[in-house]
């Protein structure tokens, strides 16, 4: 029996996918005969505690009134940031005049992680329903990892014991979340996630394991494999 747990998400999908060299911004290439954003929406439209999806949309987005999904009432639009941060905190702004409170919780996931299942989501939502900080999906690190040196040769070889791939979505309070994010970018503090914002904050986010195929599609070959798969 699975508690309801409402809960509003913000996508950051106003990135211009530089890594990937291709003739769009990633997140409009086509994946499986569909842009690959609409694959990220699907998995939390569907969801009964969806309270409101905020997507966040880059100035000059020429792509998202081309898809179906651009007239569906259940998402709203605002505009992105300089950075991935920037972003978020903009949406975060924009689901406060939608009507989420500083105590609800919020998931951000990236537009470019088509692959989450709501499997995932729904192990998400149940771990951290009661947890007191939040926290996000992540993968133990399967691969030695290698420190690399200023030459570019070996540094050295950690315990990949206690390493993790951060993944999305990652799940905090509003409130919270707004508040760490407004103070680190405001120290100049590098946040490539919401959980390092938080982490600044002073708090522990939780780990909850999640499925290694929730890949982000940053380069052509994670494109390649999800085509595969
Ligand atoms: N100013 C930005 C930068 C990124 N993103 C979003 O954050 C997610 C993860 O970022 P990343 O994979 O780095 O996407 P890009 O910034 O587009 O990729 P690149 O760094 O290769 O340009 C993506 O869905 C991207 O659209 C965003 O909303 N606003
Ligand atoms: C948020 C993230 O997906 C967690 O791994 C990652 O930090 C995004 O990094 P990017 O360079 O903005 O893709």
């Amino acid at each position: 029996m699975t508690v309801p747990t409402p809960f509003w998400v913000v996508i950051p999908a106003a990135g211009i996918g530089q890594r990937m060299q291709a003739d769009r911004p990633k997140q409009y290439l086509p994946l499986k005969g569909r842009a690959l954003i609409e694959h990220t929406l699907d998995c939390f439209l569907g969801h009964p505690d969806l309270c409101g999806l905020m997507v966040c949309l880059a100035d000059q987005d020429a792509w998202w009134e081309q898809l179906p999904c651009a007239a569906d009432g259940r998402i709203q639009r605002c505009r992105g940031g300089r950075e991935r941060a920037d972003s978020v905190l903009n949406g975060l702004q924009a689901l406060q005049q939608q009507g989420a409170r500083a105590n609800d919780w919020v998931l951000v996931h990236d537009a470019a992680r088509p692959n989450l299942l709501r499997s995932d989501l729904d192990k998400l939502l149940q771990h951290l329903a009661a947890d007191p900080v939040g926290g996000l999906l992540a993968v133990p690190v399967r691969d030695t990892l290698k420190q690399v040196g200023t030459d570019g040769r070996v540094q050295s070889t950690p315990d990949r014991s206690r390493f993790w791939q951060a993944y999305t979505p990652q799940m905090f309070r509003l409130g919270d979340l707004q508040q760490a994010l407004s103070s680190a970018l405001a120290a100049g503090v590098s946040i490539t996630d919401e959980a390092s914002a938080i982490e600044w904050a002073g708090k522990r986010p939780r780990l909850v394991e999640g499925r290694a195929d929730n890949i982000k599609v940053t380069r052509p070959e994670d494109l390649e494999w999800l085509a595969r798969h």
